[in-house]
This record gives C-alpha cells, sequence and structure tokens, in this order.
C-alpha cells in the first residue's frame, strides 16, 4: 500500500494534501520538493499534511514547494478544510483549523466555497521592492506570515516575476511574500504574487488579505471589504479590527496513491 495523496487548489494556488491523521509520515525536505516538481513529480505550489493531534482540531502541517516551512496559507487552508469536509472528518458549517499561526475559525459553505477566519492583518511599516530596474513602494502586512504589498498604477500584468522580487532583508530577515497591486475601483483589485518559496504563483490567500490590508491603509482606512482577482480566479476579503476574513473557491480534484518505492527512494 502506497502513500495516500489528494490534490486540490484555491484559485489555481495548488496543493498536494498527505493525509497523515498518526503523524507516521516523514515529510522530508526532499520528498516535499519531489511532490511539488511538475516535471518528476505531481507538480504543486505547496504540501499540506493533515494531522489530528491528541488534542485540539485537525493541524494543517504546510510546507512550501522548496520545502521551507511557513507559518500559515490562506488559500491552503481552505483547501485543507474542504478535504475535513468532503473525508468526513467535520461536519459541512463551523469548525477549526490548527496551523502554526494559531487556530483558525473555518466555514465550509454548501456550493463549495470556503471562508477562513485569517485572522488580524497587521500593518507593521513601509519598504520596497524591486523588480526589472524599478522600485515600488509597498506596505508591511503580517497575516501570520510576511507580506509586502505594493499598490502600483504599473499595470500588474505587464511584470515579469520570474525572479524574487529585491526587498530589504532588515525588514523581513525570514523572507517575504510580495504582492504587486492594482486598484480597479472602489473595493475592487487585481493583485499578482511571488511567494516566498514557491516563485509566482495563480494565488495567494494571504497575500490578498495583506493586499486589502494595505489598500485600506493608502486610503486612511482600518476595516472594510474588497474582491481581489488574481490569475487564477477572485475572492472576497473583509478585514477587520482584530480580524480578517478570506472567501473563495476550494477544489479537491484527484486522489490516488504514490508509488512506495518511489517514496522510500527520495
Ligand atoms: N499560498 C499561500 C501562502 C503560502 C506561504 C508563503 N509562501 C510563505 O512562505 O509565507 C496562501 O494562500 O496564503
Amino acid at each position: 500500500m502506497g502513500v495516500e495523496f489528494l490534490k486540490g487548489h484555491g484559485t489555481e494556488n495548488d496543493f498536494v494534501l498527505l493525509p497523515d491523521p498518526d503523524g507516521l509520515l516523514d515529510l522530508t525536505e526532499s520528498r516535499v520538493r519531489a511532490l511539488c516538481d511538475r516535471q518528476r513529480g505531481l507538480g504543486a505550489d505547496g504540501v499540506l499534511r493533515v494531522v489530528r493531534p491528541d488534542f485540539g482540531p485537525w493541524f494543517m502541517d504546510y510546507r512550501n514547494a522548496d520545502g521551507s516551512i511557513a507559518e500559515m496559507c490562506g488559500n491552503g487552508v481552505r483547501v485543507f478544510a474542504r478535504y475535513l469536509v468532503e473525508a468526513g472528518l467535520v461536519p459541512l458549517g463551523e469548525f477549526a483549523v490548527g496551523t502554526r499561526a494559531g487556530q483558525r475559525g473555518i466555514t465550509a459553505h454548501e456550493d463549495g466555497t470556503v471562508t477562513a477566519d485569517m485572522g488580524p492583518a497587521r500593518v507593521t511599516g513601509t519598504s520596497s521592492a524591486r523588480v526589472g530596474g524599478v522600485e515600488f513602494a509597498g506596505v508591511a502586512v503580517n497575516v501570520g506570515n510576511p507580506h509586502l504589498a505594493c499598490l502600483t498604477e504599473t499595470p500588474v500584468a505587464s511584470l515579469d516575476l520570474r525572479d524574487q522580487p529585491a526587498h530589504d532583508p532588515a525588514v523581513f530577515p525570514q523572507g517575504v511574500n510580495v504582492e504587486f497591486v492594482n486598484v480597479l475601483g472602489d473595493g475592487a483589485l487585481r493583485m499578482r504574487v511571488h511567494e516566498r518559496g514557491v516563485g509566482e504563483t495563480r494565488s495567494c490567500g494571504t497575500g490578498t488579505v495583506a493586499t486589502v490590508a494595505a489598500w485600506l491603509h493608502s486610503t486612511g482606512q482600518r476595516t472594510g471589504k474588497a474582491t481581489v482577482d488574481v490569475l487564477g480566479g477572485q475572492v472576497t476579503v473583509v478585514v477587520e479590527e482584530e480580524s480578517s476574513t478570506l472567501t473563495g473557491p476550494a477544489v479537491l480534484l484527484a486522489r490516488g496513491e504514490l508509488d512506495q518505492a518511489w517514496w522510500d527512494a527520495l
């Protein structure tokens, strides 16, 4: 019997899920890298290991495609929640999921969308990122993980995000996810993102929350609601004083078994 897996995505931010209720899998960095590799593995932006702790809710052990560990993943937690419901491990509706950034409240809706409580989106200062020799001013936002959201009039579609945007390591000693944002109208934003530990992805849930917090900050507001268009679809974000929510689709599309010999050789 090989290692069970599922594949899923939230607005095309895609993940391999590894159900591991008893915490028996040895999820090494090289295994994560191989799973996420789009040529020699299944291909994904990250891995979600599904663990049942002795106490508390199901825990999302999130890894970036390069094998690094991140505190939080907004699209990942929505796909994780969809899996828990589909597997009959929690009822449709409201429940909690544990993450490294703390416990997150989830509402799994009947139409397949999931709302995740993302905790506070804290604006911590300003900084800048450089792409193609051009400097973009940004707002640093912590959503459990670090972000630099750069509002710009340059159409985000025109940016080359193949390389990591240069940023200030003194401000972001643990690295940073960098968002580039166009304001389309009141409460309507467009974002592209370069994720720490992954590269450009088609969506980033925590990045969309950081984007809305930065947009509100730029207009002198602390709370509000916006839709965020990403390459993989659209999500809705609500930012409040001490919390925020992210709503969007969460899709499971495949399940199967990894070849045990392939896994053992990694
Ligand atoms: N795609 C995720 C964020 C994943 C973690 C990020 N790359 C980091 O290292 O902080 C999301 O949907 O939030």
